[in-house]
């Protein structure tokens, strides 16, 4: 990889830009850098990939520089330098373009300002009358702006259940313009077959653009382009910065066209990821390979506790997670995020506010550990019904787990779940009370909880 290049004279005419004076569909196209990587693929395995750079800094400097200047000197004619303006490119960004097109097995990344700056700018290729096929389950904000294209820009958007191929091949179509997955979802942590249902909708319709939103793993543990999608994003805001201090969306193709449209939206509208949080994402890239080792052993065992206990967990580190064979097919490591139910709302509510340890707070991939309410919090903004419909219950608590001390993590989590009264506590025991009540959507057994309660 190299660093940032040296003025060269011009290079593309008197744009003097390593890269072509129009894109593919003949839009005239501002001064670049040029694509984010200079080999395809990987040399090193991931965790030396990670760390591994090579900068050519013309004073030897270590870490990569910020450039923080918003415009580049050029010469009397326009041309001579490959940056002139940092909304079209930076050398910093470009550094960490180039990086993450390694680690992300990519020709060609693209560093824009929040996961969902991302999926604006893949959202960019629909027209109208076009048709998405996406999941049931999806992070809120994806689910908001889908609608919000549903309502406003004549886009005809299919959620359906991807764990159940049949269901997907049923509304792909000639029309699909988008296949648009989430695996592990977010908060339910269904799984689906990223390559089957990227080959299905390429035969439906070989012009489909399959994105897949990568964020529940990161380039650690699972590799979407591998995997036939064309389009490979996350929101780098969780485990490629790591430290909750930057909001960041990463883009990952193979294919050059379609690197150059996203990038024409990017430059278009403004997104690209600034010089100082393009230099936080590659500090915090460094230290991914560790932090997500120990994130994940932590959450296994956090998961293997609340089983034992006798809740219902989603964490394709449990042998029943109904995906588990097919997640260990196509990704490398369970992530770090699970979720389970109490069957009861208030019960759940009081397990939240009794940890000291878990913060309450959305977000995850931080290296401090997270709990929440989903309904309440990060998917507050789908309405109840769809909610109900989709199976994602009130009392729903999902689990971003952190580099603690996984005994701490568990010792606090214990205490609260007894306080909260969501188990039956026997001599040397306690088992959670039985969802068999629960109505479906946490509002099951709540006198037996509340009596439980009041005996501790
Ligand atoms: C799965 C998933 N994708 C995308 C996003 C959007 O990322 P950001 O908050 O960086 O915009 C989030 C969370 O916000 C998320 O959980
Ligand atoms: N108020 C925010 C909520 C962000 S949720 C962040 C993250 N994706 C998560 O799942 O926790 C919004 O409405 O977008």
């Amino acid at each position: 990889m190299s660093g940032p290049q040296k003025p060269t004279g011009p290079i593309n005419g008197h744009l003097g830009k390593a890269v072509q004076a129009s894109d593919l569909d003949g839009n005239d196209l501002p001064p670049s850098p040029a694509p984010s990587s200079p080999h395809p693929g990987r040399r090193y395995n991931i965790a030396t990939e990670l760390v591994y750079t090579e900068g050519h800094d013309q004073y030897g400097a270590s870490s990569t520089p910020i450039y923080q200047s918003a415009t580049f000197y050029q010469n009397p004619n326009g041309g001579g330098n490959e940056y002139d303006y940092t909304r079209s490119g930076n050398p910093t960004r470009t550094q960490l373009e180039r990086h993450l097109a390694k680690i992300m097995s990519a020709t060609r990344c693209l560093a824009v300002t929040s996961g969902m700056g991302a999926l604006d700018v893949i959202t960019r290729l629909l027209r109208p009358g076009d048709e998405v096929v996406t999941g049931d389950d999806l992070y809120g904000g994806t689910n908001r702006l889908l609608k919000f294209l549903a309502t406003n820009n004549g886009i005809v958007v299919h959620h359906v259940d991807t764990t159940h191929p049949p269901a997907v091949h049923r509304v792909l179509s000639s029309k699909t313009a988008m296949l648009l997955l989430e695996s592990p979802t977010n908060p339910l942590i269904k799984i689906c077959d990223i390559r089957d249902l990227s080959e299905a909708a390429h035969a439906a319709n070989p012009k489909c653009v399959v994105a897949v939103d990568n964020t529940m793993l990161s380039p650690m543990l699972q590799n979407p382009l591998d995997l036939g999608a064309d389009i490979s994003y996350e929101s780098a805001t969780k485990y490629l910065s790591g430290h909750h201090d930057v909001m960041a969306g990463v883009l990952a193709v193979q294919d050059a066209g379609l690197g150059e449209k996203l990038y024409f939206s990017i430059n278009s509208t403004g997104c690209g990821l600034s010089p100082q949080d393009s230099w936080l994402l590659l500090r915090g890239i460094k230290t991914l390979g560790v932090r997500m080792n120990q994130q994940q052993q932590n959450c296994q065992r956090v998961a293997e506790f609340l089983e034992t206990h006798g809740f219902k967990v989603r964490y394709p580190g449990l042998k029943s997670h109904p995906q588990y064979d097919l997640h260990w097919r196509q990704a490398r490591g369970a992530g770090a995020v699970l979720s389970f139910s109490t069957g009861n709302t208030a019960v759940s509510e009081r397990i939240v506010g009794g940890v000291k340890i878990w913060a309450i707070s959305v977000s995850f991939g931080c290296v401090n550990s997270l709990i929440s309410m989903p309904c309440r919090m990060s998917h507050a903004s789908i309405d109840e019904a769809t909610r109900k419909e989709r199976g994602l219950t009130e009392d729903l608590i999902r689990l971003c787990v952190g580099i603690e001390d996984a005994d701490d993590l568990i010792d606090d989590l214990q205490r609260a779940l007894v306080q909260a009264g969501a188990v039956n506590v026997t001599p040397g025991d306690f088992q959670a009370f039985s969802n068999d009540n629960d109505n479906g959507n946490g509002e099951g057994s709540s006198r037996e909880h509340t009596a439980r309660q009041t005996q501790i």
